[in-house]
């Protein structure tokens, strides 16, 4: 038996010594590890103190789990800091968002949709809901979730003419959730959000423009931060409390849905997005995007 241990021993510590030896190996024959690039910027402006943040996905800022976990943090961080304001802008120059990542809801494990949704849910909660002033500076197109982000802010500027933004949801075979279609209906109207929501209309700029989708359009990236930090330095003379109380009661509606509803929206959304019949759809809609 002795024996036995002994021989089996001097194999493990032998073993040991081996994978030691080529993982040396392989550490010199390897790559440095890559740079962990943040998916969320955030520079906050050291004279106006407004936070501008930047969605960085290449190439498209699908919102997946990591990245709205991080949008998430970054917002929580300014609400921590009483920040001044926010512009959410994105490092592309030719998309804002696409919306959700359609791959984070194709042919996912339950637990990781799961997750994925309630992360949608908190992250929604907590720009719809911030205390400090935000803006949109839209540069790029817009669908879908791309869209709700933009109308979770207080303020929209948009380079155009040539991206569009809209609701399309109708358009893929899902359907946009309830506080989807109260961010929107708060700032198109009821008719406007019944057509745009039931067709799925994708708007380009200056058709946004001309039924409230976004408060302005602008021809370059620059001139919307530049407007953009016009609007949030309007609050500068009004007192904070009372500009988070009012934004409060002003969007009572969506915060009290998502609130009290945060497991039925869960719950609706699992039961829609596993039907093979949406999956099918997510696939074929899939493939159309990479054909292109
Ligand atoms: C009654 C209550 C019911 C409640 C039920 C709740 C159910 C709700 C469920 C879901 C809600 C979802 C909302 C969404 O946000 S769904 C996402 C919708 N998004 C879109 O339709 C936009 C799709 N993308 C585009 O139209 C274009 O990509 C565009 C943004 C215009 C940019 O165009 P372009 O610059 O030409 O880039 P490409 O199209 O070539 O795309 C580059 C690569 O990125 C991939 N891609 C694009 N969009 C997405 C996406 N949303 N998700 C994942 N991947 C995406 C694309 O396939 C290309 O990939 P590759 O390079 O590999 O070919």
């Amino acid at each position: 038996m002795a024996v036995v241990y002994r021989s089996w021993k001097a194999l493990t510590q032998n073993a040991i010594l081996t994978r030691s030896v080529s993982n040396s190996l392989r550490l010199y024959s390897q790559k440095p590890p890559a740079p962990v690039v943040p998916l969320v910027n955030v520079e906050v402006d050291d004279k106006s103190g407004v936070a501008v943040v930047t969605l960085n996905r290449p190439p498209v800022n699908s919102l997946n789990t990591p990245l709205l976990t991080e949008l998430g943090a970054a917002i929580k961080n300014l609400e921590d800091n009483k920040s001044r304001g926010m512009i959410l802008t994105s490092s592309s120059d030719t998309v804002f968002s696409a919306g959700l990542d359609i791959l984070e809801m194709y042919n996912t494990p339950k637990d990781q949709l799961s997750a994925f949704w309630t992360t949608l849910q908190s992250t929604w909660l907590s720009l719809y809901r911030s205390s400090f002033p935000t803006v949109a500076a839209i540069n790029g197109h817009s669908p879908a979730g791309g869209c709700l982000l933009a109308l979770s802010c207080e303020y929209r500027v948009m380079v155009g003419p040539k991206f569009s933004i809209g609701l399309n949801e109708t358009q893929l075979g899902i359907v946009a959730p309830p506080w989807f279609v109260i961010c929107m209906r708060d700032v198109i109207g009821h008719r406007q959000t019944e057509l745009a929501l039931t067709t799925g209309r994708l708007f380009s700029a200056p058709e946004a423009l001309k039924i409230g989708l976004i408060d302005s359009m602008v021809s370059n990236k620059a001139e919307a931060m530049a407007e953009a930090q016009k609007f949030i330095t309007q609050f500068a003379k009004i007192p904070p409390l009372a500009r988070k109380l009012t934004k409060e009661s002003v969007r009572g509606e969506g915060i009290r849905y998502m609130e009290d509803n945060m497991i039925d929206d869960l719950q609706i959304f699992m039961d829609l997005v596993t039907q093979p019949k949406i999956q099918k759809g997510l696939e074929m809609y899939l493939a159309t995007l990479k054909k292109k």
